[in-house]
């Protein structure tokens, strides 16, 4: 690595007329055929970079020094963090596994590298006068990265690293004496208010100074309670002040050569340096890992959304290509870059969550809480349901096995961070945007064939599938650093999760029965046509008598009626009583019901009658109530009603041969439904009868 610049020990290099160093058109044709024109322009630059540490810098790096060997010094501004010099953070960074391939080709590399101490948030950058003489006596190029890219973050926070610290480096920029390009990286949606974003520095929600001025003096609380007022239409505060730092880009980019990249939302790699290759949890791939690790089961996102995920090394090559293109062409005017691929080579949401969930089943990540399977909807309130069926429910029994087992509860906490990020995130898969690429593909159509290879940033040629996997590989590999040579004890975890599910919904689903089903007619009928059909299609064409005796039996395999069809109500009761003997005359009615639906009274009577012969008029007016509620059927407003109804069940009972017997049956029935207790209700009684 190379000294820092405190040191005073900067590598030599003879400054060049940012005018004349440019390839000309003859010049390119040239590079072209020789090499590619992009990296020979890098070579012997100077290039200052932000954000070096973050996730896109670090690829940045890499590449830089990878592809274009020939570069002369990277000035990486980084701020010294828990502890840690810039010098000690560059080099933690330098042992990260991205630089693994850069590290065989060329194991000199971190030579030129020159961590230069930077807080971006303080006045000046935080830069030692030294400092600032040597980056604006050598830099050539900048590429600015850093930004905070939290949703949640303070508004004021927000506002000095991705506003104020750009205007901050602009000015730097403006001192330097042979800079020929200044790359901003925004994000594609900082104008996601629109629903058609052009490649163009959109008027401001506010002019940022005035902002900027007025936040100065409030105290946090007042900026916190104005900050909903503030951003507006603007989902949360980072691409609210990411729209601020574009206006403020044009506003002081003055002789500039200025380019804005507007990344969508960026994922792991795709081809550079390894396919997959992702190190954090941001936007997506927090999302895939919880989904993996069988934790996130349900989402807010739009299946039919155009899924406008990015690879980093595409983000990275157009950038390095615009770098290019801006130094050398010098556009009149801030020249931004929409990089997107929905208007290219679309993707939606529901395809990305089948890849995800497919991908996983295969290569499951190691101590799964459950087994993947997340679904997204766009309905608010199913996915609520899931959210307390699929999350609280199980995180609720998981916490509770963890303080039996004398442990700290755990998943609801989780769960609770889980839910505040996806409802940040949702806002961006729940709709979308479409994106005007035209300057991304001029860029592409002024590079040379070699370039186009080595910057490769054409989005067509993505095979979102394969994409998808190596993604969902690289959390694994990268994010979690689980061992690949794990995955067979993975999918054994994943098998034993899946029995103690079976299990679970096993027992579960016979609570339900015995308390709720088995005990209600009216659920029973309600249920009975919902409960799983667990007979083949042939037994179903040979008999209809067994189709149902699964329904009896679900838990407990195949009843002995499947080898011996039974016909008879008697034969299916012998079965029914093996399974499960409970409570015979309801039982008796069901199975009834199920071989041969009952309409009639009659029908009812006789099932009935087969269990437990029925003495007493009681006892038949309760069957008959179960078969035809005569309250529902045909409300009793008399007794009189109530008595026509009993003697035509009284009747099949014991039939009655003289008048006498028939009154004193009529009187006991009357006095069932409502006992008489005067001479004269008892003669109206009998004068009904
Ligand atoms: C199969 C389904 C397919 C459908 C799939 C749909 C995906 C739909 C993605 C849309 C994506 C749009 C992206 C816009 C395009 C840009 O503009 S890109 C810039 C993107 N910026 C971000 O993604 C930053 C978002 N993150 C944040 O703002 C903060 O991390 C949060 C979410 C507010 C949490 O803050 P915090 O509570 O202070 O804690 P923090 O330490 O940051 O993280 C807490 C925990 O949340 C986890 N976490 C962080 N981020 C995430 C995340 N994205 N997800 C899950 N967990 C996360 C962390 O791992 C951590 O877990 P533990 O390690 O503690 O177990
Ligand atoms: N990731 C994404 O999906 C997208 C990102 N972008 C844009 O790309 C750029 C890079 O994003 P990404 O790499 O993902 O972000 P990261 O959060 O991974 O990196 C942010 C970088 O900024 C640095 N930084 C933050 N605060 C300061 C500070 N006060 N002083 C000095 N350096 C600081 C961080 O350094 P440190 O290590 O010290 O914290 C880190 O190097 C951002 O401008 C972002 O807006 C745009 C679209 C999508």
């Amino acid at each position: 690595m190379g000294r820092r610049l405190r040191d005073g020990n900067v590598a030599s290099h003879t400054p060049q007329n940012p005018r004349t160093n440019s390839c000309s058109r003859w010049e390119l044709g040239v590079c072209a055929a020789v090499m590619a024109c992009v990296s020979e322009f890098y070579a012997g630059k100077c290039v200052l970079i932000t954000g070096a540490t973050g996730f896109m810098g670090k690829v940045l790096v890499e590449k830089l020094l990878r592809s274009c060997p020939e570069v002369k010094a990277l000035y990486l501004l980084i701020r010294t963090k828990q502890g840690q010099s810039s010098q000690q953070r560059i080099h933690t960074t330098l042992q990260s596994k991205l630089f693994d391939r850069l590290r065989e080709e060329n194991p000199d590399f971190h030579k030129k590298i020159i961590p230069v101490s930077s807080e971006l948030t303080q006045p000046g950058l935080a830069l030692s006068d030294e400092d600032v003489q040597t980056l604006t006596q050598n830099v050539h190029i900048i590429f600015h990265c850093a930004a905070t890219i939290r949703f949640d973050e303070p508004l004021k926070h927000a506002l000095q690293l991705n506003v104020i610290a750009t205007q901050q480096l602009l000015s730097l920029a403006q001192q330097m004496q042979q800079l020929h390009a200044f790359i901003h990286i925004s994000t594609a949606y900082a104008n996601c208010n629109r629903h058609h974003i052009d490649e163009v520095i959109y008027p401001p929600p506010v002019e940022p100074g005035k902002l900027i001025h007025s936040l100065e003096w409030m105290d946090d609380a007042i900026i916190r309670d104005i900050t909903p007022r503030l951003i507006g239409d603007w989902p949360n505060t980072y691409t609210y002040t990411k729209a601020l730092a574009e206006c403020v880009v044009q506003q002081e980019s003055g002789k500039l050569n200025v380019g804005i990249i507007r990344p969508s939302i960026v994922g792991a790699s795709w081809q550079e340096p390894f396919p997959g290759w992702i190190d954090n949890f941001n936007g997506p791939s927090g999302v895939f890992i919880a989904a993996g690790k069988g934790i996130l089961r349900t989402m807010r996102a739009s299946n039919d959304a155009v899924a406008d995920l990015i690879p980093v090394d595409v983000v990275i090559n157009l950038t390095l290509a615009a770098g290019w293109y801006t130094a050398v062409h010098r556009p009149k005017s801030v020249l931004v870059y929409n990089c997107t691929t929905g208007g290219i080579n679309p993707f939606h949401w529901g395809e990305i969550e089948h890849h995800v969930m497919s991908t996983f089943k295969r290569n499951p990540l190691e101590q799964a809480f459950r087994r993947p399977n997340a679904n997204i909807t766009s309905n608010y309130l199913i996915n609520q349901y899931w959210i307390l069926v699929s999350h609280k429910f199980p995180a609720l029994l998981y916490d509770l096995f963890l303080r039996l087992s004398g442990q700290k509860p755990q998943m609801m906490r989780i769960f609770n961070r889980l839910h505040k990020a996806i409802g940040l995130l949702e806002y961006f898969s729940s709709q979308d945007w479409e994106w005007n690429s035209d300057n991304m593909n001029m860029l592409m159509n002024q590079l040379s064939t070699e370039d186009r290879k080595m910057f490769n940033f054409d989005v067509r040629q993505l095979n979102w599938p394969e994409y998808i996997e190596n993604y969902c590989i690289g959390t694994k590999k990268y994010v979690l650093n689980e061992d690949m040579a794990d995955i067979p004890a993975a999918r054994q975890h994943l098998r034993k999760l899946r029995n103690i599910r079976y299990t679970f919904n096993t027992v579960l689903l016979v609570f339900i029965w015995r308390v709720f089903i088995a005990r209600s007619q009216m659920a029973r009928n309600i249920c009975d046509p919902l409960l799983p059909d667990l007979t083949t299609d042939t037994q179903k064409l040979e008999y209809p008598y067994q189709q149902n005796t699964a329904i009896y039996c679900p838990c407990l395999g195949p009843a002995p009626a499947h080898q011996a069809p039974c016909t008879t109500v008697y034969g299916r009761m012998t079965v029914y009583d093996r399974v499960w003997p409970y409570d015979r005359v309801r039982q008796c009615m069901a199975v009834y019901d199920s071989v041969w639906p009952c309409t009639t009274v009659y029908g009812r009577m006789a099932v009935y009658d087969s269990v437990r012969p029925c003495t007493t008029v009681y006892g038949r007016m309760t069957v008959y109530d179960s078969v035809r509620p005569c309250m529902a059927v045909r409300p009793c407003t008399t007794p009189y009603d109530r008595v026509r109804q009993c003697m035509a069940v009284y009747d099949s009972v014991r039939p009655c041969t003289t008048v006498y017997g028939r009154v004193r049956q009529c009187t006991a029935v009357y006095d069932s439904v409502r006992p008489c207790t005067t001479v004269y209700g008892r003669v109206r009684q009998r004068m009904a009868v």
